[in-house]
């Protein structure tokens, strides 16, 4: 069986993702200025994989393993970044004018920033109580997180990246990919969330239920 942290595995995504992070940035400046949307939008996206390993190996150290980086993350994820990719890509050839850069650039660009800041606090603050994949058992340094931002959101983490997907689209003017990220993102936390917290209930028992009536999500219809 292949050892789930082998050095050489981290070592080479971390390398791979910050070189993919280094060279878009560098494009972004100098290679196309009116349009550099999807080459920050692909310095994001590396950041936002690397952020995912660093967070967990620092925060939650016992459990970080190569698969903390999110690179296989189910067959969905790669599509629908494909899509977002593909709509710049086509609209930047046919309406170059839609994807210069504009106040809907700096606007998305803010918001994804603030989805990444918002997902990296609320990563640190649960500690050993994240854990990339819903458990269905609790384990026994799995406590309930009810402070910092999980005061005033009941999943910060899903939170942040709601707004990661949606800002990233908006950065990139993509009318199509808002849209359906929105629709596509909800729908996932939505099924989410329903099934993580029928497990929440059965570890922490009336804890969760007070919990969950006292703190909402605040991502828009989910309560
Ligand atoms: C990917 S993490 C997401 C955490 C949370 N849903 C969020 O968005 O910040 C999933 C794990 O977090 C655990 N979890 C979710 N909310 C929690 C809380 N308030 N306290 C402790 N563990 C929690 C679940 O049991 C699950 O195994």
């Amino acid at each position: 069986m292949s050892n789930p942290n082998a050095p050489d595995g981290v070592a080479l995504r971390a390398s791979l993702l910050g070189a993919v992070f280094g060279a878009s940035s560098v494009l972004a400046c100098v290679s196309s200025p009116a349009h550099p949307a999807g080459f920050v939008f692909v310095a994001l996206l590396a950041i936002f994989h690397i952020l995912e390993y660093y967070v967990t190996a620092r925060y939650n150290p016992t459990r970080v393993k190569i698969d903390s980086f999110l690179l296989s993350n189910g067959i969905g994820y790669p599509i629908a970044q494909a899509c977002g990719i593909l709509e710049f890509l086509i609209e930047l050839y046919y309406f170059p004018e839609l994807k210069t850069v504009s106040n809907a650039f700096y606007l998305g660009m803010a918001i994804t920033l603030f989805g990444q800041v918002f997902r990296f606090i609320a990563m640190a603050q649960a500690a050993q109580s994240f854990n990339h994949q819903v458990q269905s058992a609790k384990l026994d340094d799995h406590v309930l997180v009810t402070d910092g931002l999980y005061k005033y959101f009941r999943h910060p983490s899903y939170f942040g990246f709601f707004w990661w997907g949606i800002g990233s689209q908006i950065m990139l003017a993509n009318p199509v990919s808002i849209i359906a990220f929105g629709f596509v993102l909800w729908r996932f936390f939505s099924q989410r969330i329903e099934g993580e917290e029928k497990f929440l209930v059965k570890f922490f028992g009336d804890s969760y239920v007070r919990y969950r009536e006292r703190v909402p999500t605040r991502i828009p219809f989910i309560r």
